[in-house]
């Protein structure tokens, strides 16, 4: 383990949390959940007061949709809002999984953003009032505030990237016009300490190039702290130096840790001003969500370290999991089945899994059982990989939470439909030109990692005997996690861990089904699910055939998931 450097103003940052507030019930260095969380923040914030020095939280976004506790009940997120408002976090931004459905919209509006008045910030969203239609911003722009101990004087904006999927009950405005309103122009010739930028954003993506220059052509030397999100990863990003941005993974995986020393705040009211150190400096550190880690950090133990608001938020998640029988076992998945740890194709690929086993069976409707397919999903729609063993209610939406159901054109010219796939893999550009990215198509780790990494013990790497990195000989064995590499360099991680092979997956992948034996159809049906849909068709429209959305037939009435699952009942017994 590595302490965590403590500054003047310290922060922790979760992202991308997916409704995991349970933690990981199957990997123990994940294990912790929301109720712990909760108490390491509280004890963190004693510790804070203890020294004198002041901490925030942090939440920059897609809190919902990926798994069981929240996406299992009806409404979704029944037992989640309540449970998730116990911790206080000061400073709250909405992610693209909050907007992709409108009555998500709708329950983040009338639920989060009261529960967070004041921390939760919405600089480019705004919400359509269902009664009156008008649009209203989703909550309020930017904050300014004094931090507690040490006075600095601090103004927070919450950005989401340019998002374009979100339901008709948002408005997304892009960053560029955002921050050429009058408003924000004014905020950032604001006199303050230190600007927060949070949002769910890619650091070095270029919605928070174009907000570090407009800062930065106000304010040549104020400090900049970015909290970024989306892309699952985890990360830290120098855009000058006296403006860093962090990034804490996905999944309750990990907790982000940032400190900075050197700012010129006032003090405290009363006291004399802040002593401005020599230099000002900024350090990261990604956390383990376990309660090992959390006793490590905060030196306390098992029976000091708890609090009673995190012990009573542990026992809502324990009795809302019961609630929605989320361990009720589907199946008992007969190995691992891995996302990117595998290479595709292969044995232990999930996806080679789902392409060969499964896709075939559940791509069908009676009617047209009998026609030549091609079905093609978005590898992006699997989030999470399967481990051997129960494969619970709970697995179901961890694995896919998407409500997104297939769809088809039919009897479309083989000739056609056959370049689709590979269009969708690998022709970037001519998708490009109808507005479409299709690397989004794909899992959103993606976005960075752009090529294979292979780490040590893995049977699928040449040679396969790289040695772990032990340090001593009588130090226990690392274990497999992550080993991250960011612009300070590669000592972010506050555990050690071996490093995990990731290898990249296509866009898409495609089965085929009912093909003659002896010659090619003449005509198939061209089967995907609706997320994808606007994909498929302009790949239609680049082989020369214009179809739209009016062609598009629902073929099925059951979600991907739901038809995933029911496969696994068929298929997987139940002796684990
Ligand atoms: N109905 C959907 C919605 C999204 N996806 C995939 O998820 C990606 C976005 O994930 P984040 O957690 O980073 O927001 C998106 O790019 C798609 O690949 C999907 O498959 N179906």
């Amino acid at each position: 383990m590595r302490p965590l450097p403590w500054g003047q103003l310290n922060f922790l940052q979760t992202t991308d949390t997916h409704g995991w507030i349970a933690g990981h019930l199957q990997e123990p260095q994940y294990s912790a959940d929301w109720g712990d969380y909760i108490s390491f923040a509280s004890r963190m914030r004693e510790k804070a007061d203890f020294r004198g020095v002041d901490l925030l939280l942090i939440d920059t976004g897609d809190r919902i949709e990926g798994n069981g506790i929240y996406d299992a009940s009806t409404p979704k997120g029944k037992y989640t809002y309540d449970i998730f408002r116990e911790q206080e976090i000061d400073v709250i931004t909405t992610g693209n999984h909050e907007l992709y459905q409108t009555d998500a919209a709708d329950r983040e509006y009338e639920q989060t953003v009261p529960n967070y008045k004041g921390n939760y910030l919405a600089s480019n969203l705004d919400y359509i009032l269902p009664k009156t239609g008008e649009q209203v911003p989703m909550a309020q722009r930017y904050r300014i505030f004094t931090t507690k101990n040490l006075g600095i004087r601090v103004l927070a904006f919450g950005f989401i990237f340019d998002f374009t999927g979100n339901g008709n009950n948002t408005v997304v405005q892009p960053v560029g016009k955002t921050i050429k309103e009058k408003w924000f122009q004014e905020a950032i010739r604001e006199k303050v300490d230190l600007f927060i930028v949070a949002g769910h954003v890619t650091l070095p993506g270029p919605e928070y190039k174009a907000i570090f220059q407009a800062i930065r052509s106000q304010n040549w030397d104020t400090p900049i702290q970015f909290f970024g999100g989306h892309s699952h990863i985890r990360d830290y990003h120098k855009y000058d130096s006296k403006s860093y941005g962090l990034q804490a993974g996905r999944y309750m995986e990990t907790v982000g840790w940032m400190s900075i020393d050197g700012i010129k705040g006032k003090g405290k009211a009363g006291a004399s001003d802040l002593e401005p150190r020599a230099s000002l400096s900024f350090q990261r550190r990604y956390i383990d969500n376990n309660l090992f880690g959390y006793h490590y950090h905060t030196g306390l133990n098992e029976s000091t370290f708890p609090t009673k608001r995190g012990i009573n938020a542990s026992a809502a998640i324990y009795k809302a999991r019961k609630a929605l029988e989320l361990d009720h076992n589907f199946g008992c998945a007969p190995k691992d089945l891995w996302m990117n740890r595998a290479p595709y194709p292969s044995n232990d690929s999930l996806y080679t899994w789902l392409e060969t086993e499964v896709i075939p069976e559940i791509a069908v409707i009676p009617e047209r059982k009998d026609i030549p397919t091609l079905a093609i999903i978005n590898t992006g729609t699997i989030r999470f990989d399967i481990f051997k063993g129960a494969f619970t209610r709970d697995t179901t939406y961890i694995i896919s939470p998407f409500i997104s159901k297939l769809v088809s054109l039919k009897d479309v010219p083989y000739d056609a439909a056959k370049r689709v796939e590979a269009l969708l893999n690998s022709a970037g550009q001519v998708l490009q030109a109808s507005g479409l990215q299709a690397s989004q198509l794909a899992p959103p780790e993606q976005m960075a990692v752009r090529s294979n990494i292979i780490g040590p013990h893995n049977p699928h790497a040449a040679g396969g005997t790289q040695t772990p990195l032990i340090l001593h000989n009588d130090d226990p064995p690392l274990i497999p996690g992550y080993t991250t590499k960011d612009d300070a360099g590669d000592e972010g991680d506050d555990t050690l861990h071996t490093p995990i092979t990731f290898y990249n997956v296509p866009n898409v992948i495609q089965s085929a089904r009912s093909f003659p034996a002896d010659a090619d159809p003449e005509k198939v049906d061209l089967v995907f699910t609706d997320f994808i849909q606007p994909w498929v068709l302009s790949a239609m429209q680049f082989t020369g055939q214009n179809y739209t959305a009016h062609d598009i037939a629902p073929y099925g009435n059951e979600t991907l998931t739901e038809l995933m699952a029911d496969w696994i009942k068929r298929h997987w017994g139940q002796q684990c």
